[in-house]
């Protein structure tokens, strides 16, 4: 994926971190301010049907009371018991007696005009009936609730029924099971009384929010304005707000750490392995005595899927630091191993003398990991381990009793062992005295000055005649003029590497390089 790709995916989530906290938090304020509205009418609910309950029970307690005592001639003594019994209790408005089905007296005297009693409109338990909206005796036509039970009844006031302290706005009802409404503190939708009076359970409707809930032949519910609960979402938002900002900052501090940590090079490189997004080029290496082409230095490239490439001189001392070396030296093992396989194929076994040079790093040198890989990766290709050259500079050879076990396990299974960048290092001298080394590759730096007045000019000529006195063969590498070409054949020089000659190339235009030096005409 490309740099502007991520940092565009990173941008879309860092503004996703610093919104969706905050707006997270404004759903959860709404949702806990109206859960917290739900229980409340719940409570409320809850309160209202005890109070009723105890309405009843209070008149229930007056009637039985009556009827233990056996009045029954609206006598004076009997309409004082009513009248008393009725001051005495609460919920109870007026008593009334009935005799063979009609109002004899109430608490409040006899009764001129009779008044039959119908069938209850809500028939409880133990025998009582409730009679809803009957008018008042005494109470200029006021609409009452009537508790009826043998020859009595109790007149309810149905507000009384249902008076209970609110602290905050709120219509409180009472209905029974089967959803006749008995009595309503405030003014409701006529589709949400009929719900509410219906069947239990909380909820939203419109602007309102309700809660119903029943126990026996009663059913009590609580409405408030759903307002109250965006209120007290929003001072609750007030709170939440600060966590809500520290939430999203953190969010995008993590995105952002996310976004350093997926375009650090390190992680490209990682990724890069993983893809598979290296190529390995093919800069040749002539004999100088005779100008063909023996061979070639293999040299990595990381080709980019945006359509960059990187150097290996910045993604090599990467994948030392990081570990991620092993991985691509592996990767440069398959590609020499495949591509001299199918030059083999093609050219029918024309290609069998000549050799690849494959760099090795100091971490892979010091460790002989690779070798193993480089054995079982060339065995399964069919290519001769003789084909395999193996460079690396002084500083793969720093730890010497490591490197030399690498040295004669490489040598021991074929391989030409060259010390890379020579002269750059400190311990040169040391180093070809003690290790068991093929053949010394002059670092370009050196080449550079032959034929100028510079002071690495006058160690060239030493630096060959030790190498030949030590029986290395020897390559110059960075070869980019005719003068550098002559002085070294002249000098003694075996092989040369460089511009002047090729720069490193695909391994199909190495080939017809190679095929072009190597003609019997050339
Ligand atoms: N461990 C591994 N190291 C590797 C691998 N592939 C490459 N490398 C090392 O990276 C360094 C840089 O390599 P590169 O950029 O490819 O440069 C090489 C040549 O292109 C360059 N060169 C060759 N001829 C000339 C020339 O005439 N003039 C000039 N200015 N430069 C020239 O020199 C580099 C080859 O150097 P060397 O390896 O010392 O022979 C480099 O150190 C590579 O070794 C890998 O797969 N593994």
């Amino acid at each position: 994926m490309s740099r502007r790709k991520i940092a565009a995916i990173a941008s879309l989530l860092a503004v996703l971190a610093a919104v969706t906290p905050l707006a997270g938090i404004a759903i959860y304020a709404r949702h806990s301010a109206a859960e917290s509205e739900k229980r409340h009418l719940e409570e409320y609910a809850g309160w209202t049907l005890k109070r009723a309950d105890r309405s009843l029970d209070f008149a229930r307690g007056a009637i039985r009371q009556l009827e233990r005592e056996g009045l029954s001639d609206c006598s004076p003594a009997h309409i004082a018991r009513m009248r008393q019994l009725t001051i005495a209790t609460r919920s109870v408005e007026e008593i009334g007696f009935f005799r063979n089905g009609r109002l004899a007296c109430t608490s409040w005297g006899r009764v001129d005009q009779p008044i039959t009693m119908g069938k209850p409109d809500v028939q409880l338990d133990d025998g009582f009936g409730l009679f809803l909206k009957m008018p008042a005796r005494l109470s200029d036509g006021m609409a009452m609730n009537a508790l009826s039970h043998g020859n009595y009844d109790a007149l309810m006031h149905p507000a009384r029924m249902i008076d209970v302290l609110t602290d905050t706005a709120m219509t409180l009802g009472i209905a029974s099971i089967n959803g006749r409404v008995i009595s309503v503190s405030g003014p409701v939708p006529a589709d949400l009384l009929e719900r509410v009076a219906s069947r239990q359970g909380a909820g939203r409707q419109g602007e309102f929010m309700f809660a119903a809930i029943e126990e026996g032949k009663l059913r009590a519910f609580a409405v408030s304005d759903h307002r109250l609960a965006d209120t007290r979402a929003q001072k609750d938002l007030w709170y939440l707000i600060p966590l809500g900002l520290v939430t999203s900052a953190l969010l995008v501090a993590l995105v952002l750490w996310a976004l350093r940590q997926r375009l650090s090079p390190h992680k490209e490189l990682a990724i890069a392995v993983k893809n598979r997004e290296f190529v390995t080029l093919y800069q040749p290496i002539i004999e100088l005595s005779t100008g063909r082409c023996v061979g070639a230095e293999a040299l990595m490239r990381w080709n980019r899927p945006d359509g960059t490439s990187i150097s290996p001189e910045i993604f090599i001392p990467l994948a030392e630091e990081t570990g991620l070396i092993e991985a691509l030296t592996d990767h440069a093992i398959a590609c020499v191993a495949a591509d001299l396989a199918r030059w083999k194929d093609e050219a029918g076994g024309e290609y069998g003398g000549m050799h690849i040079a494959l760099n090795i790093s100091s971490a892979d040198m010091q460790s002989g990991r690779f070798l193993a890989v480089l054995a079982k990766t060339l065995a399964d290709a069919n290519v001769a381990s003789e084909q395999i050259w193996l460079e690396a500079t002084e500083r793969g050879f720093m730890n010497a009793a490591a490197a030399r076990a690498t040295i004669e396990r490489a040598r021991a299974a074929g391989h030409v062992i060259a010390i890379d960048d020579f002269g750059t290092g400190y311990s040169s001298l040391s180093l070809l005295e003690t290790l068991p080394l093929d053949t010394l590759k002059i670092d370009k730096s050196f080449i550079r000055a032959i034929g100028k007045q510079a002071a690495t000019s006058l160690v060239i000529p030493h630096i060959i005649e030790m190498g030949h006195s030590l029986n290395f063969k020897i390559v110059a590498e960075g070869v980019e003029t005719e003068a550098q070409q002559v002085y070294l054949r002249d000098a003694g020089v075996e092989f040369a590497q460089g511009w002047l000659y090729s720069k490193a190339l695909p391994a199909d235009d190495f080939l017809a390089f190679h095929n072009l030096t190597n003609r019997p005409s050339a």
